[in-house]
């Protein structure tokens, strides 16, 4: 689905990744586990093309599209969410979704598949995405993605900064959304919550690949071992 070979980037003159390689099979959650700066944003940006890559190679589906700028990735079937829960804050949540869903040729029914998955934004359909609290900002973050039918959806730390009531639907959501066949890459801090989501996870570090493996319950401890958590 999505293979990254040797990558480095990084933001001007200081490289963040430093050669790495990284294999997202299709239908699955992949991990992305590590500490604070060690590069998952970046790695998800470099996936996507919103930085370039200094070298190596990012294949999508086959294709090779290192030099392919974000919005034609997008086109392919990559769909991102940010950190911060981006959504315009002045639009309602639906107004949000439906200027996703609008001029789609399957928009209204994909609209209402990512109503199915987030019922909570449906009676909150008519309140500004400004006043939506921190958990409901990131559902309907994720709802927008999915409305674009994505092949791959790149999710960076959907559960950081959220009260901990809806952390659990977020993390069942992400978990639901693996066993219907989407392929993720997820950024994620809750060791716990990544490896139950995910077939495969990798430890980053300092913008290396330290170690990866099969996302099982006994991994844990390993991943814990890596990142001296
Ligand atoms: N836009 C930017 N310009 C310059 N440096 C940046 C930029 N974004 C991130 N960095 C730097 O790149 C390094 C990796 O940051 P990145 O956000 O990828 O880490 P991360 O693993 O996602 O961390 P976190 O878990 O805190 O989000 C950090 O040293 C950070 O300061």
């Amino acid at each position: 689905m999505l293979r990254v070979e040797d990558l480095t980037a990084g933001y001007g003159r200081s490289r963040v990744l430093h050669g790495v390689s990284l294999e997202v099979p299709g239908e699955a959650v992949t991990a992305v586990l590590g500490h604070n700066g060690a590069g998952k944003s970046t790695l998800l940006r470099a996936a996507l093309g919103l930085i370039g890559a200094g070298s190596g190679r990012v294949w999508f589906e086959d294709e090779d599209v290192t030099r392919l700028p974000a919005h034609q990735r997008v086109r392919r079937g990559m769909a991102y969410v940010p950190q911060g829960q981006q959504s315009f804050p002045q639009l309602t949540a639906l107004e949000n979704l439906r200027l996703v869903a609008d001029g789609r040729r399957d928009g209204r029914a994909a609209l209402e598949e990512a109503l199915d998955l987030f019922p909570a934004l449906r009676s909150l359909g008519a309140r500004r995405a400004g006043l939506l609290s921190g958990g409901q900002r990131q559902q309907l973050a994720i709802a927008r993605a999915l409305i674009t039918r994505p092949r791959l959806l790149l999710l960076d730390e959907p559960t950081e900064g959220i009260q901990p009531s809806v952390v659990a639907e977020i993390q069942r959501t992400v978990i639901e959304l693996g066993e219907r066949g989407l392929s993720v890459l997820l950024v994620e801090q809750h060791v716990g919550f990544a490896l139950r989501a995910a077939r495969r996870y990798c430890v980053l570090e300092a913008g290396r690949i330290t170690s990866s493996g099969i996302g099982e319950p006994g991994a844990e401890e390993r991943v814990r071992q890596a990142l001296r958590v």
